[in-house]
């Protein structure tokens, strides 16, 4: 293994009560890659995606960024770490808090640092036109909007600490077409500008052909896959 920048999750188990999903499996990408990640429903892509996003600590094995082993997981991670990698999911209502703006989802994890107010203005502003967000739409809740225009919010929060590691699970599934491709540019542009790895956890072998460097196949419980 080289020594480039890169997540991984090395050798992790995973179960849910007695069912053991994810048994020694390794993934890792490298700074600059995009990675594609695919298998049969429930054989525990979304479930590796947050053991890797460090919302999820594994029975067995480790998660390291660019070789830092990560002991915890959530806020138990020192902010500077756990900031490095984002997630995108299928859902934005599942992920959204519905009582905040658009802007406000988008904003909260700088405020969550305590950034200064003037600085959360001036980054969420250059985000919500990255991804496409109208003035008319940042001010409104999450019910007042399309899922489009959700995930699109999602994205900009997503990218919001300039993460050097984004997991994209099922992120673009439920968009219509413009809208998948316009999220899929504003990552692949993101990917670029940062060098940053991108994990894409799709069904979808057309978006996997067109977008991934390398294709994995995660094939359920005791698979290994690099
Ligand atoms: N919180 C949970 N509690 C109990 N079982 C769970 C939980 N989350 C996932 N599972 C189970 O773990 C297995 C793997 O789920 P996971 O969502 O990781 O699979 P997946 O490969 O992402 O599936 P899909 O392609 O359908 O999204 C499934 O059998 C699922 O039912």
């Amino acid at each position: 293994m080289t020594s480039s920048p890169h997540l991984l999750a090395d050798e992790v188990t995973v179960g849910y009560g007695r069912q053991v999903v994810l048994d020694g499996v390794t993934l890792r990408i490298d700074r600059g890659e995009t990675v594609g990640l695919r298998g049969p429903s429930g054989c525990g892509k979304s479930t590796l995606v947050r053991v890797l996003a460090l919302l999820r600590r594994p029975e067995g094995g480790r998660v390291s960024i660019d070789g830092t082993p990560v002991g915890g997981v959530r806020y138990a991670v020192p902010v500077d770490l756990r900031t490095r990698v984002a997630v995108l999911f299928q859902s934005p209502r599942a992920a959204a808090d519905p009582r905040l703006s658009l802007d406000d989802l988008i904003a909260e994890p700088l405020r969550a640092i305590r950034t200064p107010e003037p600085a959360v203005r001036e980054r969420v502003a250059e985000l919500a036109e990255l991804v496409g967000l109208t003035p008319d739409l940042r001010g409104r809740r999450p019910h007042a909007v399309s899922d489009g225009q959700l995930q699109r919010a999602c994205l900009a929060r997503a990218l919001v600490h300039r993460p050097d590691y984004l997991l994209c699970d099922e992120a673009t599934a439920m968009l219509d077409a413009s809208t998948q491709a316009h999220v899929a540019a504003v990552i692949r542009d993101y990917q670029r500008a940062q060098r940053a790895g991108v994990l894409i956890v799709t069904h979808d072998e057309i978006l996997l052909n067109r977008w991934a460097d390398r294709v994995v196949d995660l094939v359920g419980t005791a698979s290994a896959v690099t």
